[in-house]
C-alpha cells in the first residue's frame, strides 16, 4: 500500500452527497421507492463522464433525490467515515447541502440527525468530526435564509457555514448577511472560490464572507497580489486534485497548480470533494499528488500538518493529531 494511504489527515473538503457509491444509491432507491434513470451500477457508473463543475451538479442532484429518511443520511455518512478511517483520515469536517433536500420535503431535522448519529458513531474509529452547513449560491439567496432561520436556533449542531454549487456568475456578496450571522453565533466561516471562477471569487469569499478557508481556490495564482495575501495571512486552502481533473478544471493531474501553489508558500491541504464521482478517497487524493509529483515522506507529512492545523478541531486534538503525523513521518 502506498504510504500516502495511511498518512493520518484531516478531511476539510468533502460533501457528505458526494460520497453516494453507486451500489448504496441503489439500495436506496430501492428502499425508499424512488425511481433513477438508471438500472445498474454498471449504468450509473458510466454516467460519470463531466465536462465541467455544471455537468457534475445535474447528476450529483439527481443522483441524491434517493436519500429520504434520518437513517439514509446516517448510512450515508456512516459508510464513509468507515472507509476514509480506513485510509487515514482522523478528523472529517463535513459539508451538506441542506436546501438540496429541504427542497424535495425532507426535514432539516432528520438530515442533521442522520450526519450526527453517524459522527457519534464515529467515535469508535477514534475519528472525530463535524459539520458544516452549504448555501447553494446558485439557488434564490430567500431558499438559503429559510434554511438558516431553521439551522441557527440549533447552532451548536454545526462547526460553521460553507458557500457551494456553480460559481460564476453566482456572487457572495447576497449571502453576507447570513455569513454575519453565523459569526455572531461563534460558528466558522468557509467558501467555495476560485474553482473555476477567477480570482476575484476569492477576493469576494474574503472580503464579504469573511472566509477562514478558501475550498478549491486554484486560480488564486492567477493574481500575485491574491497569492500575497493569502500566504501573508496563512489563509488555507482546501485543494482537491482529483475533483479539479475530473471537472476539467485543470487539463491533467500533471498539470495541476499544487506544486506551484506550495512553492509560492501557500498553505495547501489535500482533500477529495465528491470522492464516490471523482475517482478517489482523500488518501488516494494525496497517493496519486506524491507519485505524480515526487513528494516525499517529509512533504506528505507537512500536507497532512496544514489539514490539521486548518482544521477547526480543539487544540488537544490537533496536538493529538500532529503527534501521529510526526510518528508516520519518523516511520513508525
Ligand atoms: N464545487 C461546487 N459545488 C459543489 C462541489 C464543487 O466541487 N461539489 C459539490 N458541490
Ligand atoms: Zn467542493
Amino acid at each position: 500500500m502506498t504510504a500516502a494511504l495511511t498518512l493520518p489527515t484531516a478531511e476539510l473538503h468533502l460533501h457528505i452527497e458526494g460520497t453516494l457509491e453507486p451500489e448504496l444509491a441503489l439500495k436506496l432507491a430501492g428502499r425508499n421507492g424512488v425511481e433513477l434513470p438508471f438500472a445498474s451500477v454498471e449504468e450509473l457508473r458510466a454516467a460519470y463522464r463531466f465536462t465541467d463543475l455544471q455537468s457534475f451538479l445535474d447528476l450529483y442532484y439527481a443522483c441524491m433525490a434517493v436519500l429520504r429518511t434520518r437513517a439514509d443520511f446516517r448510512d450515508l455518512a456512516a459508510a464513509y467515515l468507515t472507509r476514509a478511517a480506513a485510509e487515514g483520515v482522523r478528523h472529517a469536517e463535513i459539508f451538506f447541502d441542506a436546501q438540496a433536500h429541504t427542497a424535495r420535503g425532507v426535514p432539516y431535522k432528520d438530515v442533521v440527525g442522520g450526519l450526527q448519529d453517524a459522527l457519534d458513531g464515529a467515535a469508535r474509529l477514534g475519528m472525530t468530526g463535524g459539520l458544516i452547513l452549504c448555501f447553494l449560491r446558485d439557488a434564490p439567496v430567500e431558499e438559503a435564509e429559510a434554511v438558516w432561520a431553521e439551522a441557527r436556533r440549533q447552532p451548536e449542531a454545526l462547526l460553521g457555514v460553507g458557500l457551494d454549487s456553480a460559481e460564476v456568475g453566482n456572487p457572495a456578496t447576497p449571502f453576507a448577511h447570513l455569513y454575519a450571522e453565523a459569526r455572531a453565533l461563534g460558528l466558522h466561516a468557509v467558501a467555495h472560490a476560485g474553482e473555476e471562477g477567477g480570482p476575484e471569487y476569492v477576493w469576494e469569499a474574503l472580503r464579504e464572507l469573511r472566509a477562514e478557508r478558501i475550498d478549491h481556490g486554484i486560480r488564486s495564482l492567477e493574481d500575485p497580489q491574491l497569492v500575497r495575501h493569502l500566504a501573508e495571512h496563512r489563509i488555507p486552502l482546501t485543494v482537491c486534485p482529483f475533483s479539479n481533473v475530473r471537472l476539467r478544471a485543470v487539463p491533467s493531474l500533471a498539470e495541476h497548480p499544487l506544486p506551484a501553489m506550495l512553492a509560492a508558500g501557500l498553505r495547501v491541504t489535500v482533500n477529495s470533494d465528491d470522492p464516490a464521482y471523482f475517482g478517489g478517497y482523500a488518501g488516494q487524493n494525496l497517493a496519486a499528488v506524491a507519485e505524480q509529483f515526487g513528494l516525499d515522506r517529509s512533504s506528505l507529512a507537512e500536507l497532512a500538518r496544514n489539514s490539521v492545523t486548518a482544521s477547526f478541531a480543539p487544540d488537544g486534538r490537533q496536538a493529538e493529531l500532529l503527534g501521529e503525523i510526526d510518528a508516520w513521518e519518523a516511520g513508525a
